[in-house]
């Protein structure tokens, strides 16, 4: 059986993530890279949960810029960094989760821990719930381009592995390919849930 297409697979789990509610009204962008030098992004404004193989737009990662007349999601920027920064890279979804808006607004500190989960070993690398997993959290903004710089000059200075969270507004993870990218939004938004509901029930 022929192996289906990097694109159809990401639209596969653009499906998938309209199917959890993971991209309500319009949120989340998702990406894929072709080549060193261009990647196919989800179309601005749609509806991610239902979009097809004709919603993604030819990007130029050098300068996050359309290579066609059509407009490529708002946060471009964000995508376009990741796949300069990590050459390795395949592929990035970004979602709009309950769990991520709300405990990123919740952690006022610069990174959201996570320790004693043995789902901590769904990303690759991680063989223990004794590590601590640091997921940074930036202050959201519509300036896309500066927050791609702020995000860059903290790669500079310390590991940027699976993703980072943007305070009140979401998620941005990222694989070598589609597949490990889908496994580590689940695992994430699975560690998101239980740390949620640890923070409810400590308090209780
Ligand atoms: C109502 S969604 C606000 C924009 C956003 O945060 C998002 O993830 C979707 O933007 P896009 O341009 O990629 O559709
Ligand atoms: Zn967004």
């Amino acid at each position: 059986m022929s192996q289906s297409l990097p694109l159809d697979q990401l639209v596969a789990a653009c499906h998938w993530i309209g199917e959890k509610g993971w991209a309500p009204a319009t949120g989340g962008n998702m990406s894929v890279r072709r080549d060193e030098h261009v990647c196919l992004l989800s179309e601005s404004g749609k509806d991610k949960g239902t979009l097809t193989r004709d919603d993604f737009i030819e990007v130029d990662i050098a300068t996050s810029q359309s290579l066609s007349g059509r407009k490529p999601s708002a946060e471009t920027g964000l995508h376009t960094m990741i796949y300069r920064l990590f050459p390795e890279a395949g592929a990035v979804l970004h979602t709009h989760t309950v769990n991520s808006t709300v405990l990123s607004r919740v952690e006022q500190g610069a990174a959201l821990l996570l320790h004693g989960y043995e789902m901590q070993k769904s990303l690759s690398g991680q063989h223990t719930h004794l590590d601590t997993l640091a997921i940074p959290v930036f202050d959201n903004s519509q300036d896309i381009a500066a927050l791609a710089s702020e995000i860059e000059d903290y790669a500079a200075r310390f590991p940027l592995r699976y993703g980072f969270l943007l305070r009140g507004h979401g998620l941005t993870c990222w694989g070598r390919d589609v597949s490990e990218a889908r496994r580590h939004l689940e695992g994430l938004e699975f560690l998101f849930e239980c740390e949620r509901q640890r923070r409810l029930l400590e308090k209780a």
